[in-house]
């Protein structure tokens, strides 16, 4: 095995459990490869991490930097799971605070590289002030990014009105007949979230993270999104470099005692029978998504497993949520699990047949990689972009929604339920879904089959620094200079040659 014992990275991920994961699993692979991994979050998000493999320990560091205090955040608040929506954009500003800390961070470990997330925006100019290089780590697919657009478009915001958003972006051609856009409703939820006082707007922080980085490691493969992939790479004007689906080992998850229940509930089960119901780690459903899933669950007259967590902030407990009656009715099937779930070893368990998600991209991935179909129940973000693209593919089906206001009815929710999982026109989705799982085992593999099969491995080896460079200004290859090239080699041949 190639490894690469004198480099240094620091590796910088958001305040969330759909990114502290992945960016973990980056970490413990370059950290296989003998690169020396800085990994810096807060000191309750180290404690919600798995444990990192004795035989990584010496190369991977979990380093703790607090958050600062800042008014209007509890002090408790470390993750995007800890705070309701509408603070999430404070606890980005809070985020903003570990700047300087960060700065000093990088003084003193002079790292070769700094992987980071699109909140820490300001990376780029830290890194260029300790010599380092920097990679911005893309945790949405390529469909999604494309769609959301090049950094101009993204930093300008450009785009203003709700039917802006609800059209297929004119950078998108014509030829690529998609059909992935935000539906209207969608729109206006999201725009109403985004508040004008609240600090830097993601978009900015999207854009600037894209625009400052020397490249683009998106979590994705070419065979997933080819077209996709070469279209983003166009537009961002630098080469991207897919380094596969990242997929979690669930055998380092620890499930705990939570896990010896549900694993028992779960045995009881047939194969491929029960849905898993779980909408990730910061979309909390509102009132009337929780009322009409819930029935829709109930009509469908199939076994379940649904994952509720509390809302953060609120007074009310979300089992005081769900309409009357509702536990009893369904005892004899379905099981509701209340608070954090080990979420991957559910998903690997035999008897679990299809997952009914919010489309966080984690979650697909986790679900496809297993060869889970999937009921797609978009909630915000990018979610609803992510679920036009996976019905698209046929691997699984959306919960429909009535327009033009977005509201649900549970009839919708388990007309999905039941075609994904039983009805004979679902088939082709659960042979699809199946066979993803035959091809993410092989990508997570390879890590990346992406950059093997792409342009980039090849192109490496071949060019040297000047024609590297030229090709870089040209966004042709996107090859970051000098030394640099080193890790980015390190980073290409992980992808290409597996761990
Ligand atoms: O009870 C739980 C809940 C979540 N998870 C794990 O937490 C992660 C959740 O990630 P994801 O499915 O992506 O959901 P979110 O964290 O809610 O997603 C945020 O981050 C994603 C990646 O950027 C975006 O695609 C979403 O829109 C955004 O809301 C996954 O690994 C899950 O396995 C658990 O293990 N147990």
């Amino acid at each position: 095995m190639e490894t690469h014992t004198s480099l240094k990275a620091v590796v910088l991920p958001w305040l969330a459990m759909g990114h502290l994961i992945p960016f973990l699993e980056l970490s413990k692979c370059l950290a296989k490869k003998g690169i020396k991994v800085y990994f810096i979050t807060t000191p309750k998000n180290i404690a919600r991490l798995p444990k990192i493999p004795l035989d990584l320990s010496s190369n991977l560091s979990l380093i703790s930097s607090p958050l600062p205090h800042l008014e209007g955040v509890p002090n408790e608040a470390e993750s995007s799971m800890d705070v309701p929506p509408t603070m999430q954009p404070k606890l980005k500003m809070r985020f903003d605070l570990l700047r300087d800390c960060t700065a000093g961070l990088l003084e003193d470990l002079r790292p070769d590289w700094v992987i980071y997330d699109f909140t820490s925006h300001w990376i780029p100019s830290l890194s260029a002030k300790v010599g380092a290089s920097c990679a911005y780590l893309a945790l949405f697919n390529a469909a999604s990014l494309t769609y959301l657009g090049p950094p101009c478009e993204l930093i300008g915001n450009y785009r203003s009105t709700p039917e802006d958003f609800a059209v297929v972006p004119r950078w998108v051609p014509m030829e690529m007949e998609s059909k992935i856009t935000y539906h209207l409703h969608e729109v206006v939820k999201l725009l109403h979230s985004v508040d004008e006082d609240m600090g830097t707007p993601d978009t900015v922080r999207f854009g600037s993270s894209i625009e400052g980085c020397d490249f683009v490691c998106i979590r994705s493969a070419y065979e997933f999104e080819s077209k996709w992939l070469e279209l983003l790479s166009k537009l961002y004007g630098k080469s991207i470099i897919p380094i596969g689906f990242l997929f979690p080992n669930f055998d380092e998850f620890d499930g705990g005692e939570k896990w010896v229940l549900l694993e028992s509930w779960l045995d009881k089960q047939e194969k491929d029978s029960v849905l898993y119901v779980a909408l990730g780690s910061e979309s909390p459903p509102s009132q009337e998504e929780l009322t009409e899933l819930a029935h829709g669950l109930e009509h469908s007259n199939l076994p379940f497993l649904l994952v509720l967590r509390d809302l953060p902030g609120s007074t009310r407990f979300v089992l005081d949520m769900l309409p009357n009656g509702f536990l009893d009715r369904v005892s004899d099937r379905g099981l509701v699990h209340f608070g954090w779930a080990p979420q991957v070893k559910i998903l690997s368990h035999p008897s679990i047949g299809g997952f009914l998600t919010h489309c966080g991209w984690n979650s697909v991935i986790e679900g496809l990689g297993l060869g889970r179909v999937l009921v797609l129940f978009p909630i915000m973000n990018e979610q609803g972009l992510v679920a036009r693209m996976v019905a698209g593919k046929r691997l699984g089906v959306e919960v429909a929604r009535d327009e033009p206001d977005g509201s649900l009815r549970w009839e919708s929710v388990t007309k999905a339920i039941r075609l994904a999982m039983v009805e004979k026109e679902g088939e082709e989705l659960r042979a699809n879904a199946r066979k993803m799982k035959v091809d993410f085992a092989t990508s997570s593999q390879n890590h990346c089959i992406g950059a093997k099969e792409g342009k980039m491995t090849a192109s490496l080896d071949k060019v040297d620094d000047t024609e590297r460079n030229q090709q870089n200004k040209q966004g042709q290859l996107g090859c970051p200079t000098g030394g640099a090239c080193l890790w980015l080699s390190a980073l290409v041949s992980l992808a290409s040659t597996g761990y």
